[in-house]
């Protein structure tokens, strides 16, 4: 396949990468979306490592990860399209922006559904990272990055593009978003570990609990210290099961040793619960 196989619609949204478009597929109407990448700026070794990244994409087949088509590179005009699933119930940190003026937080259910689910496409990541030692996918784990299909199950998105691409001094500067989820550990520049998602997935667990994130602030240097500090409103657990606030008060823990890691939380009981009552 190549561009002109494709039908642009619209465009989605732009993030740290590039522009994000809304496609259809000419050969069989399939909608899917496609990321627009200049390379044009990048350094040979930044290449390699886009190489490297998207060539990962590629491996991590999952169905709660956004499934990758292909990558198209235009010469012409020094773009890397990469064509991936269409999430048509848009990302989680528009959906909790939508839920926060309801002031009704998601149902339990929904929550312990969308963390199972997140769970397993971390595991998928996680193993496909401990085969292959080559490289370590840096996650970055935000409501921005998990989208949702038309059943709202959870897609998880093309987190290493950004990563990537935040090397790049000219992406970096441009898009820097407020980084609510960013664990102690990389605060200290300290190695980028599972644990660091862990902390992530725990503050945005939090949030759908109580439709904001655990650590926030009026700037970043307020807010890398209440995270250092660690301490957050620990929710009512009125709504949710006490076991939940114990889970995600564990995968808050300053030290990253002190957290729980996937298998733990996976084959936690409290997802038994759910499974129980509706098989
Ligand atoms: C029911 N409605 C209220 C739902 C509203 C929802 N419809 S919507 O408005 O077109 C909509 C909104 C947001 C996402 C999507 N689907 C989507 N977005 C991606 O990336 C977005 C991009 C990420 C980086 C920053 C800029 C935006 C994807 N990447 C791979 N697959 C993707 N799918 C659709």
């Amino acid at each position: 396949m190549e561009l002109k196989d494709y039908e642009v619609l619209e465009q989605i949204g732009k993030g740290s990468f590039g522009v994000c478009k809304k496609i259809r597929r000419k050969t069989d109407s399939k909608i899917l979306v496609w990321k627009e990448l200049d390379y044009g700026l990048m350094s040979d070794n930044e290449k390699q490592m886009l190489v490297s990244e998207v060539n990962l994409l590629r491996e991590l087949r999952h169905e709660h990860i956004v499934k990758y088509y292909q990558r198209i590179i235009d010469k012409n005009t020094l773009r890397l399209y990469i064509v991936m699933e269409y999430c048509s119930g848009g990302d989680l940190s528009s959906l909790i922006a939508r839920q926060k003026p309801k002031r009704k937080p998601f149902e339990a259910n929904l929550v312990m559904k969308w963390f199972q689910q997140l769970l397993q496409a971390l595991q998928a990541c996680h193993y496909r990272q401990k085969s292959d030692m080559a490289k370590v996918i840096h996650r970055d784990l935000k409501p921005g990055n998990v989208f949702l299909d038309s059943s709202l199950n959870i897609k998880l998105g093309d987190f290493g593009l950004a990563r990537i691409l935040a090397h790049n001094s000219s992406f970096a500067t441009t898009f820097v978003g407020t980084p609510y989820y960013m664990s102690p550990e990389l605060l200290n520049n300290e190695a980028y570990n599972e644990k660091s998602d862990i902390w992530a997935l725990g503050c945005i667990i939090y949030e759908l609990c109580v439709l904001s994130p655990p650590f926030t602030a009026l700037n970043q240097s307020a807010l890398f210290l209440k995270i250092k500090a660690g301490k957050y409103q620990p929710f009512s657990p009125k709504l949710y099961s006490q076991d939940l606030a114990i889970v995600i008060n564990k995968m808050l823990q300053l030290s990253p040793c002190s957290r729980p890691d996937i298998a733990e939380l996976i084959s936690h009981r409290m997802f038994k619960v759910a499974e129980m009552e509706f098989g």
